[in-house]
């Protein structure tokens, strides 16, 4: 059991090193398992326990895989992939298990799914990824818990998605990657991740163009080869050390290539945060009472569903009424009722949320639902008066690499400990 301890009052000053981001490296780690020439080299990799499971993953399938922790570099050679199966004690404990998939059909002509884990959040189809793998030619048996993906050889198609799955997006390309003829996918997914991993595909030798532009075409290729290539830097990562200096009234520096917080800051900003771009570093600073805001989450480039409960805690310490629209997930404000405990004032309705600030928080044992609420938490305590003791911090360690000594650098009271129960 990982518990954070987190004791409130201290403004966050210093520099903020931004990690690689999650969502985009897990892709990456599937992307490599496609091809069987060379060795694999992806640098900026964060260290955080979704990209252990990856590793674990890659190795049950038959890879060889070296994380060189201190270098954030992860070395993957999949010349040799011998098992079709995601086993589901690896497999349920992330959702970046369901990246692998693609990579199973083309070398071994079959994918066994044992499980798919992630964030509990309502409910998190995976229709888009099996539909369009049919598509393409393959069969797919939804059994009860275990999902069986047959294909001897994949064909380009037309694929539509209802609406732009990040994965479901990420899984096609790949799929269409090395598929025979032309792939176009209507409705793709927009988001900075999606596009780092089409960059990376295409310097393997995919032919894919309109990346960003929500119509994907891709020209499938005889193979691909392996390749070096940097992990972007985590804009929820960022999104977080910004909005932890901006309720400690501190100032951070956050550094982490070509960093763009987009409609975040925006937010941040009409809440009174200030932001200045000095060169390659972005500034953060809060020094007034922060004002309330909406909130209504989207696809990007709209406001990122996964920055939604950290925004829930920064809201409740701005003075006046703020509303929250989640219109991604169906189960995404567990973080409310743990908030409230802390003092806050939220009232969830549906798919909305309203927060009454500015609430004093006091110190007090709460649980992290999920990988954001967890960290939302941690903002929470940051804020409070007294020891705020977070619960299920595991979760919070899926997505956020050393979270700890990175904050503490800033001046923070935080500890992570790790118990028998
Ligand atoms: C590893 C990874 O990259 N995770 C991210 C990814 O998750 P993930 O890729 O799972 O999220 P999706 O974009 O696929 O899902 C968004 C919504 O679409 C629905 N849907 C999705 C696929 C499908 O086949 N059918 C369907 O109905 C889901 O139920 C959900 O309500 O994007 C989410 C939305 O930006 C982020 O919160 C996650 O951090
Ligand atoms: C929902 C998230 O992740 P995952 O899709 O990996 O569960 C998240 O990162 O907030």
């Amino acid at each position: 059991m990982v518990r954070y301890r987190v004791r409130g009052g201290n403004p966050l000053r210093g520099t903020a090193f931004i990690q690689g981001a999650k969502n985009a490296v897990l892709p990456m780690i599937g992307a490599a398992l496609l091809t069987a020439e060379g060795r694999t080299v992806l640098r900026n990799v964060p260290i955080i326990e979704d990209v252990r499971r990856a590793v674990e993953l890659a190795e049950a399938v038959g890879a060889y895989v070296e994380l060189h922790e201190s270098e954030r570099t992860l070395v993957i050679d999949a010349s040799r992939l011998t098992s079709p199966v995601l086993p589901a004690e690896i497999a349920r404990r992330f959702r970046g298990s369901v990246l692998f998939t693609p990579a199973l059909l083309h070398r071994l002509g079959e994918a066994i799914v044992e499980g798919v884990g992630g964030c509990n959040l309502g409910s998190r189809n995976l229709d888009f990824h099996y539909l369009g793998y049919k598509r393409l030619g393959a069969v797919v048996d939804e059994g009860e818990t275990v999902i069986h993906v047959k294909a001897s050889g994949l064909t380009g198609a037309t694929l539509y998605l209802d609406t732009p799955s990040h994965t479901g997006t990420e899984n096609l390309i790949m799929a269409a990657a090395l598929a025979k003829g032309t792939t176009v996918i209507e409705n793709a997914a927009l988001e900075p991740e999606v596009l780092d991993v089409i960059d990376m595909l295409t310097k393997m030798g995919a032919r894919i163009s309109g990346g960003g532009t929500g119509f994907i075409t891709v020209e499938g290729v005889e193979e691909l080869h392996a390749v070096e290539h940097t992990v972007m830097p985590d804009r929820l990562d960022a999104g977080v050390f910004a909005m932890a200096a901006a309720i400690t009234q501190g100032e951070v520096s956050l550094v982490g290539t070509g960093l763009d917080l987009g409609v975040v800051r925006y937010k941040l900003e009409q809440m009174g945060v200030d932001f200045a771009r000095q060169g390659a570093v972005l500034q953060v600073r809060c020094d007034g009472p922060l004002r309330p805001i909406n909130i209504i989450t989207d696809t990007y480039p709209g406001f990122a569903t996964d920055l939604q409960s950290p925004m829930m805690t920064v809201a409740a310490l701005a003075g006046g009424t703020s509303y929250i629209h989640e219109r991604i997930f169906d189960g995404r404000f567990a973080l409310a009722g743990e908030l409230n405990k802390m003092g806050a004032n939220v009232e969830v309705d549906g798919s909305r949320a309203i927060v009454r600030g500015a609430t004093p928080l006091t110190g007090a044992g709460v649980t992290a639902h999920d990988l954001r609420s967890g960290i939302a938490l941690v903002l929470a305590g940051l804020a409070a008066n007294g020891e705020t003791v977070i619960d299920s911090g595991y979760l919070i360690d899926r997505g956020h690499a050393h979270l700890a000594p990175r904050m503490r650098a800033l001046g923070a009271d935080i500890t992570r400990e790790i118990s028998e129960r």
